[in-house]
């Protein structure tokens, strides 16, 4: 089996709305491919992360993480996600390496091998020297890499990532994209959800850009890229195919 996700004509709609958040999605991820959710807003990008990841049940539509179908498989596939949010899910009183030792704990990783992957990712991050430092102490940038770190400690064969390097500065994002390119060369598949189309288009290897709950793009970024006989810019593209009504 060489898919990471596999959707099968999704659909959900909210109660007390008219219209399906996703429609009739259907989509593939190969293991190890790095895979860009894009969309303006609304589109439906949280809902169908939500659905991946268990936290809401699909009305219609089946999905397959690792193989697994997830309503009936859903804490195994909880322990091979890693879910990195756009909120930091941190807490500001404690020090980097505490949140990370709470977080890892919370997966069950054994103690020592945890000290290792926490000063490991430290180093990783750069922020050795704040190891011992309190949250609220640190820039937006560095709370963005402990948040990421804080996602991956369980060693995740999948990741979903949301706005991973929103509102931070260069070097930040310069060390969360290299960090994230070096767990996918290890193997990790990986789902990322961003507005910034620039960084998509270098960093995926695969698109999809969905608008009103349905998929209007998908493929290779290389290939999506080629339109009308011309290379395009993934923005040009992502304005093509979708709608600006919200
Ligand atoms: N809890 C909810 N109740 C009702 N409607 C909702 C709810 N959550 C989202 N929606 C609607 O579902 C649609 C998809 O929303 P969703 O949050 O999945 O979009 P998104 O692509 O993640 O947008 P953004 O880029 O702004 O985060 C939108 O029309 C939104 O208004």
């Amino acid at each position: 089996m060489s898919y990471s996700i596999e959707i099968d004509q999704l659909s959900l709609s909210y109660k007390n709305t008219d219209f399906k958040a996703i429609n009739n999605l259907s989509l593939k991820v190969k293991r190890n491919e790095v895979l860009g959710l894009l969309g303006p807003n609304g589109a439906g990008k949280t809902t169908l992360i939500s659905m991946l990841t268990g936290l809401q049940r699909p009305d219609k539509g089946k999905i397959f993480i690792e193989g697994l179908e997830t309503s009936a498989n859903i804490h195994e596939i909880q322990k091979i996600l890693g879910v990195v949010p756009q909120e930091y899910a941190l807490y500001p009183k404690l020090t980097a390496k505490e949140n990370l030792q709470f977080f890892g704990s919370m997966y069950g990783v054994d103690r020592k091998i945890l000290k290792k992957r926490i000063d490991e990712g430290i180093e990783k991050m750069g922020l050795s020297k704040f190891s011992n430092k309190r949250i609220d102490t640190f820039s937006g940038g560095m709370k963005r890499r402990i948040n990421l770190l804080a996602g991956v400690l369980h060693e995740p064969k999948l990741i979903f990532l949301d706005e991973p390097t929103v509102g931070v500065d260069v070097q930040s994002k310069h060390v969360i994209i290299e960090f994230l390119t070096s767990l996918n060369q290890a193997g990790t598949t990986i789902v990322y959800s961003s507005h910034l189309l620039h960084e998509a288009q270098s960093f995926c290897s695969r698109v999809a850009i969905i608008d009103h709950g349905e998929i209007q793009v998908e493929g290779a970024t290389k290939d999506i890229l080629v339109s009308e006989g011309r290379v395009k810019s993934l923005e040009e593209i992502f304005i093509e195919n979708t709608s600006n009504s919200k």
